[in-house]
């Protein structure tokens, strides 16, 4: 499961005076779905491009499975939909991945296999224009498995979909990387992805922020609590927990409360204690910091990309 499949170092794309990327060093690893997250002209799709040998690093190095971009080598392994792909729209779903499939020398039987993987099978015989565009996406997709890639990069794939579209296109994504592919994919939806990334890498003004797992970054589990009086409470809350884990916060309705680090599995025992203290017990509650918010708190320190000096 350690295995790199994608790993950069210093990573560096400049367009005249604008530092699009700005060294990224990042590592995907084998058979997790990494999430590329960042908001628009964050540097996503220009990643994504070095990584596929389309556009050239200004600095920095890049090795995608095993070997630089963009090589025969790399590019067999990797299926990938950046900016949509062109389709024909007069021709059936099943007939753009046979093209697509011929393209890459490969069997026409693969188009079907693509298909049906991404559970379109049944309309496969419709013309391109007249699908959905949660089926236009997950033809996209299809169009990136064709041959049985180890890695499948996607630009955007959840983009412009309705929550039903989105919720499927999660699925299939989950799907892929649990029988074994490695997926990479953007999105500037923190929300919708953060449910289905091992991993993610967050960007902003072209640069890593960070890379960890989601629960990693949302930080620890803690619990809210509001109680009275609530300078015994926090006595009571540091004697079970210790003293470390007890702050005294401002709460969201203009009162007092105290953040607890503990999870879910300290609510017992401190509830049992706050009672036998004679308490009032108000609220006890786990709280989740959203990716969202841990991004906007990143992001809000993150300085804009420094121009180039010449
Ligand atoms: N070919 C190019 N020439 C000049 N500037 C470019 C070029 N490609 C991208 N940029 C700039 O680089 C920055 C990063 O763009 P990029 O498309 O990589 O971001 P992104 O995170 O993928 O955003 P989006 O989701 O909007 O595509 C943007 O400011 C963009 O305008």
């Amino acid at each position: 499961m350690n295995t790199t499949i994608v790993a950069t170092d210093g990573l560096t794309k400049v367009y005249g005076q604008r530092r699009a990327v700005d060294a990224v060093s990042m590592t995907v690893r084998a058979g997790e779905v990494y999430g590329f997250l960042g908001p628009n002209g964050a540097g996503k799709t220009t990643t994504m491009r070095m990584l596929l040998g389309q556009v050239r690093p200004t600095a920095g190095t890049a090795t995608v499975l095993g070997a630089p971009p963009g090589t025969p080598a790399a590019l067999a392994r990797v299926g990938a939909l950046v900016e949509g792909p062109g389709f024909y729209p007069y021709l059936s779903g099943r007939e753009n991945l046979r093209v697509l499939a011929a393209y890459q020398g490969l069997d026409a039987r693969t188009a079907d296999a693509a298909l049906a993987r991404v559970d379109l099978a049944g309309r496969g015989r419709d013309r391109f224009r007249t699908y959905s565009l949660g089926m236009k996406q997950r033809l996209g997709v299809a169009a990136a498995l064709l041959g049985e890639p180890d890695l499948i990069v996607l630009d955007e794939p959840t983009n412009g979909l309705d929550p039903a579209g989105m919720a499927e296109m999660r699925d299939l994504l989950v799907d892929i990387a649990a029988g074994g592919q490695t997926v990479l994919l953007s999105s500037h939806l923190l929300a919708e992805v953060q449910q289905i990334c091992d991993r993610v890498g967050v960007v902003a003004h072209g640069r890593l922020l960070a890379e960890s797992t989601v629960a990693d970054l949302r930080g620890g589990a803690s619990l809210r609590l509001r109680a009275f009086p609530l300078e015994a409470a926090a006595a009571v809350a540091a004697r079970v927990l210790g003293p470390d884990a007890v702050e005294l916060v401002d709460g969201d309705r203009g009162d007092r409360t105290l953040r607890l680090t503990a999870g879910a599995e300290a609510v017992p025992d401190l509830t049992r204690a706050l009672v036998a203290a004679g308490l009032d017990i108000h609220e006890i509650s786990p709280v989740e910091r959203s990716l969202e918010e841990v991004f906007l708190e990143m992001t809000a320190s993150a300085a804009p990309a420094l121009e180039v000096s010449r």
